[in-house]
């Protein structure tokens, strides 16, 4: 099978986009894995489809696998690409454009500067949604949660949903945080019965944070918009952090914006189209 496909970032997390606008590719987890892979396909963390809208209230359907074939909620950085997408390959001439993805609605807005705002609804904390077992975890607080993984170290986390699902905890240096230690420990513990994007911030100041997030189905990203949600959303619910904070990540910058309870989250952030190209999928995959 030929396929075309766009090769885009936004701040080092990257994603094959498809476009199914007018005709489903019909790809299976092993055609994902296979664009993911970074040897024997093109390389990316995520691809990204693009479908028409499923209903009349938004203007595409956004939908996401992860690296290791699997379909998920929600991407961040993706979402930034999504809007420069559709408007690059001509399927709107809207600068805000309101795109269903399995964990709801989410609305893009392409800035004068490049820039792309993002609505990404309200953080999810109820147990059961996130979803997270509190039986295979200790409660330290209201807002956090001890974790013992499978190496004998013990975590203490904020656990949060951004229609995925998320476990950030808080580091003195990222550059010498057991990321890839703890990450798929955590990722894979029996607390998060859909796994769980492991993150790790290094609070800056009251507006500024690093992060480094080992992303589930992925491994570690440059980058991760959720996971800079999240992680905002922790650090004020804890007292850390104000309103509005900059996130400094490995693979660029984002700002988070949330005013608490059941506002939404806002992310701002870069988005960047790589080359367009074309590959053929293996018919024996
Ligand atoms: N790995 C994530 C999906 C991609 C999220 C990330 N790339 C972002 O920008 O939010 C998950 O399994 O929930």
């Amino acid at each position: 099978m030929r396929i075309r496909f766009t090769k885009m970032q936004g701040a080092g997390n990257d994603f094959v986009v498809l476009d199914e606008t007018t005709q489903r590719l019909n790809l299976t987890p092993a055609h994902y894995r296979f664009l993911a892979d970074r040897h024997f396909g093109v390389g990316a963390d995520q691809i990204l489809t693009v479908r028409p809208a499923p209903q009349p209230d938004v203007d595409f359907e956004y939908v996401i696998h992860n690296a290791d074939g699997g379909e998920v909620e929600q991407c961040g950085n993706g979402s930034r690409c999504f809007v420069r997408f559709v408007r690059e390959q001509g399927l709107t001439d809207k600068t805000t454009v309101r795109v269903k993805v399995h964990g709801g609605v989410i609305t893009l807005q392409e800035m004068p500067d490049g820039q792309v705002t993002v609505d990404m609804g309200a953080p999810v904390f109820d147990l059961p949604q996130v979803p997270f077992a509190a039986a295979y975890a200790t409660a330290v607080n209201d807002t956090t949660w001890q974790l013992v993984l499978s190496n004998g170290d013990a975590v203490k986390v904020g656990v949060v949903s951004m229609g995925n699902p998320h476990a950030v905890q808080v580091v003195a240096d990222v550059d010498t945080a057991p990321v890839l230690a703890q990450g798929p420990l955590i990722e894979n513990h029996a607390a998060f019965p859909k796994r769980v994007n492991a993150g790790f911030m290094q609070v800056l100041s009251r507006n500024a944070l690093r992060l480094r997030v080992f992303e589930r189905g992925a491994g570690e990203t440059l980058a991760c918009g959720t996971g800079a949600c999240a992680a905002v959303v922790t650090g004020i619910r804890w007292g850390l952090l104000d309103p509005c904070v900059t996130v400094q990540t490995h693979g660029g910058t984002l700002t988070i914006e949330w005013q608490g309870g059941d506002t939404p989250v806002r992310m701002i952030g870069p988005a960047t189209t790589v080359f367009n190209g074309e590959i053929t999928i293996p018919d024996t995959l």
